[in-house]
């Protein structure tokens, strides 16, 4: 078991830390963190998360040191605690900062893991990518995967692909909140009250997502057999393609790229 210590305690973070800890793989009183934001602290203090009052007592605290701060901020957030790092194990969530960026920005002494989470891991369903460019100890790997694994499903990645995959599960849980949002509206502008429309959008997400997981099967496969000759589902099939659905979704992969 090691120490887990969180330089930014925002929203993936603060999802992480609760993964972890609605999981039972890591006790609250494992987990200590600093942030800038007295309402972040306040959070993690409630969630039993330990608050130290600086980057460097978070090091000196802790065996794994998650970097958890926006890629605007990262590297003057870690230049000064480069010193500190020596010896220690860095994982970093930070989007667009990988293997190579860390090898140009810590001392050759800290080990460090770049991976790629989403939120929904604070329930125990995230998607965890991580970089397949890592100097952990064998340990401190395991651990960290076992971890991930107990609050969601991981998958290995090289380095090359881990921006299109972060834009699609870093991303997507966004994308699909809105596709929540947008279904539960129609049934509202239909009649169905408020509160059962998003219970209805929601559960109708989660066990699609899960049956196509199950099933393996292909997601046309699944909609196929959902879409009866000249049925209501074609007829909603036909307005999506009328939206633009597809292109709408690539074209979002794509700007989440940064292209
Ligand atoms: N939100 C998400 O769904 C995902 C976020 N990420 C990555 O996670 C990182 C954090 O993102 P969020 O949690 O969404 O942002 P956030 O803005 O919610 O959290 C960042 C936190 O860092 C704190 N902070 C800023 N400077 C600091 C410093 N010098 N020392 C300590 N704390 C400091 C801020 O007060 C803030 O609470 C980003 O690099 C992002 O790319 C990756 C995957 C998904
Ligand atoms: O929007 C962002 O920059 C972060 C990274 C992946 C998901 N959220």
């Amino acid at each position: 078991m090691y120490k887990l210590g969180f330089i930014g305690m925002g929203n993936m973070a603060s999802a992480i830390q609760e993964g972890f800890i609605n999981s039972g793989y890591i006790k609250a009183d494992e987990i200590c963190g600093f942030d800038l934001s007295e309402i972040a602290t306040e959070k993690a203090k409630a969630r039993g998360v330990t608050p130290l009052s600086d980057g460097h007592e978070v090091i000196r605290n802790a065996e794994i040191i998650f970097m958890a701060v926006k890629p605007q901020v990262v590297e003057k957030v870690v230049a000064p605690l480069k010193e500190d790092l020596k010896g220690k194990a860095l994982v970093s969530m930070v989007l667009g900062y990988d293997f190579a960026k860390y090898e140009t920005m810590l001392d050759p002494s800290t080990r460090h893991l770049t991976f790629m989470p989403n939120t929904p891991i604070a329930v125990g369903e995230g998607m965890i990518l991580l970089e397949d460019q890592q100097t952990l100890t064998d340990d401190e790997y395991d651990f960290i995967k076992k971890a991930f694994e107990s609050a969601g499903s991981v998958e290995v990645l090289p380095s090359h692909l881990m921006g299109v995959g972060g834009a699609l599960s870093g991303c997507a849980p966004a994308y699909i909140y809105m596709v929540i949002e947008a279904l539960a509206d129609g049934a509202v502008a239909q009649g169905l009250p408020r509160a059962s429309a998003y219970k209805l959008a929601s559960q109708t997400v989660l066990g699609s997502g899960k049956m196509q997981l199950a099933s393996g099967l292909h997601p046309g496969i699944l909609k196929d057999n959902v879409t009866s000759p000249a049925g209501s589902t074609i007829k909603g099939v036909k307005a999506l393609e009328d939206g633009g659905l597809r292109a709408a979704f690539i074209n979002a992969i794509e700007k989440s790229m940064g292209k």
